[in-house]
C-alpha cells in the first residue's frame, strides 16, 4: 500500500450512470448514430449495466472509479415551463399529443455522457491550487441544456469540500458562449500531479475563421477562453485550436470522436484539427513534463474519419493503472470494424508510444446514441487530499458496483419505446429510483422533486 502523504496524484473516471428513461429519440442533429437510431426501442437496464460493467472492470485494475448519478426524467419541471399544466399525468398526456418533440427532450438520459458534465482543471494547473469545475450548458440542444442545474447540483454534492474544489456556475446559455464541457478538452503532462498543458479544441472561433457547413460546431472559442479565465490557467500553459470544419460536417460533433490525450500522448486522426502541426510545435514549444511528449497520429489511408465516427476508435479512454502502464479501453465496434482493430493492434505493439494493451467493451446501448467510453466518463486530477475529500460513497469498488447492479434490476425497465414516455408509471419508477439512490450515494436532495 503505498503511503498516502506520498501517493502520487491520480486521473480519476466519474462516469454517468445511465438512467431509467434511456431511449433512443434522433435529438441530436450532427450525430450520426443518434440521428440513425432514431426510435428504436432501448434497453435502460441492459445499458446501466454496460456502463457498471466497465466501472467494475476498471476499479478492478486499481482505477480510481467514481459514479454520477443520472437526473431526473421526464424532467416535469421543464415541461411546466413550456406551458404544460395540471397533474404530472396530464402534463405528460398534453405533451405527448401536442409536442412530442419536447417530451422526448424532456425525457433523455443524455446526462449519462459525463465528459460533456462540465471542465475540470486539476488543482496544479489552477493559480489557487483547487479543483476548478464549469459545468457545461449545452446550449445547443434542449435535452441536453436542460441538465446544466442538475450538473451543478450533483458536482458540489460529490466535491463538496471547498477548501479543495471550486465550482462556477455555468456559462450564460447563449449561442455564443456554447459549451459542451471536457469533450472538447484534453491535459497532457508528466505525471498526473505536474503542472500540465490544457488544450481545448473549439468548432466555432473568431469571424474569420472556417466554419462547418452541414452539421452544427457546438463549441465556442469563447467559451473556451472564458472557462480558462475562470479556472486561473497559466496563459504559457493554456491554448485553443480550432476543430476541422469538414470533420464536424462528417459526424464529429465533439473533439472527443476525433482525439483523445493522456499523461504525455496525444492519439489523434490526422484531420482532426485545423493545423495539427501547429499544435505539435506549440506542445514541444511549452512543454515541462518529467516525460517527454507522444503524437501518435492515425492517417487517414489507415482510418477514414467515416470510420473513426462509426467504430468511435478516437472515444477510446486512454488510462494510467497503478503502475503506470497505457491501455485503451474501447468499444466492441473498434473491435469489430477491420481497419481500424488493424491499427489498435499497430499502436499496442509499437515501441515509441507507451500504449501496450487494449481492453473491449461492450456498450452498445449507449453507441447507439453516438456515446462512446469516453463520452460515457468525466475526468479528475485529484492528489491524496483532494481525492480523501470526495463524497466516499460515489467511489465504486465491487461492493458498490454490485449494490448499483442490484439497484438497477430492481427499477429498470428492460425496453422502453417513444409512447411509454408518457407513462405516468415511468415518472413514478424513476423518482423512485433516483430518490433510493441519492441515499446509496450519499447525496442528499440534488433532484427538483426532492427540493
Ligand atoms: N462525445 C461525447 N463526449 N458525448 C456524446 C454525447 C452524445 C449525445 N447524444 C444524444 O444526446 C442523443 C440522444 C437521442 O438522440 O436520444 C449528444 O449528441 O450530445
Amino acid at each position: 500500500m503505498a503511503d498516502p502523504a506520498t501517493a502520487p496524484a491520480v486521473e480519476a473516471n466519474f462516469d454517468g450512470l445511465v438512467g431509467p428513461t434511456h431511449n433512443y429519440a434522433g435529438l441530436s442533429f450532427g450525430n450520426v448514430a443518434s440521428a440513425k437510431n432514431a426510435e428504436q426501442p432501448s434497453n435502460p437496464r441492459l445499458a446501466a449495466r454496460q456502463g457498471l460493467a466497465k466501472m467494475r472492470a476498471l476499479a478492478a485494475i486499481g482505477m480510481a472509479q467514481g459514479v454520477l448519478p443520472p437526473h431526473e426524467r421526464p424532467h416535469l419541471p421543464t415541461l411546466r415551463r413550456l406551458g404544460f399544466s395540471g397533474s404530472d399525468a396530464q402534463v405528460l398526456r398534453a405533451a405527448q399529443q401536442r409536442a412530442p418533440a419536447l417530451l422526448a427532450a424532456a425525457s433523455s438520459a443524455s446526462a449519462m455522457w459525463t465528459a460533456n458534465a462540465a471542465t475540470v482543471s486539476p488543482g496544479t494547473d489552477c493559480r489557487d491550487g483547487r479543483v476548478h469545475f464549469t459545468p457545461a450548458n449545452l446550449c445547443f440542444n434542449l435535452h441536453r441544456a436542460i441538465e446544466a442545474a442538475t450538473t451543478a447540483r450533483v458536482l458540489r454534492a460529490v466535491f463538496a469540500d471547498d477548501r479543495h474544489f471550486s465550482h462556477h456556475a455555468p456559462l450564460p446559455a447563449t449561442p455564443a458562449l456554447g459549451d459542451e464541457g471536457a469533450a472538447n478538452h484534453t491535459r497532457l503532462c508528466g505525471d498526473y500531479g505536474e503542472a500540465g498543458l490544457e488544450l481545448f479544441a473549439y468548432g466555432r472561433g473568431l469571424p474569420d475563421e472556417p466554419a462547418p457547413q452541414r452539421y452544427p460546431a457546438r463549441q465556442t472559442h469563447l467559451a473556451t477562453e472564458t472557462i480558462a479565465r475562470l479556472h486561473g490557467l497559466d496563459d504559457a500553459r493554456t491554448t485553443h485550436v480550432l476543430q476541422r470544419p469538414s470533420v464536424i460536417d462528417q459526424g464529429v460533433f465533439h473533439n472527443d470522436v476525433i482525439a483523445v490525450g493522456n499523461r504525455e500522448v496525444l492519439l489523434y486522426h490526422e484531420q482532426a484539427f485545423a493545423d495539427a502541426a501547429a499544435l505539435k510545435r506549440w506542445i514541444a514549444a511549452h512543454w515541462h513534463g518529467s516525460r517527454v511528449p507522444v503524437f501518435v497520429e492515425v492517417r487517414d489511408r489507415d482510418v477514414s474519419v467515416e470510420a473513426a465516427v462509426g467504430s468511435y476508435l478516437f472515444n477510446s479512454q486512454l488510462i494510467c493503472p497503478p503502475d503506470g502502464s497505457m491501455r485503451l479501453i474501447v468499444a466492441q465496434e473498434s473491435r469489430e470494424h477491420d481497419a481500424v482493430w488493424r491499427t489498435i493492434e499497430g499502436i499496442v505493439h509499437d515501441q515509441r508510444n507507451p500504449i501496450a494493451a487494449v481492453d473491449v467493451f461492450d456498450l452498445r446501448q449507449s453507441m447507439r446514441n453516438g456515446g462512446g467510453p469516453a463520452c460515457l466518463r468525466l475526468r479528475v486530477v485529484l492528489d491524496t487530499a483532494q481525492r480523501a475529500a470526495v463524497n466516499p460513497q460515489c467511489w465504486i469498488d465491487g461492493d458498490r458496483a454490485a449494490a448499483l447492479e442490484q439497484w438497477v434490476d430492481d427499477h429498470y425497465r428492460d425496453r422502453l419505446t417513444a409512447d411509454d414516455l408518457a407513462d405516468p408509471q415511468l415518472l413514478d419508477e424513476s423518482r423512485t429510483a433516483l430518490d433510493a439512490l441519492t441515499r446509496l450515494l450519499g447525496l442528499g436532495s440534488v433532484y427538483d422533486f426532492q427540493l
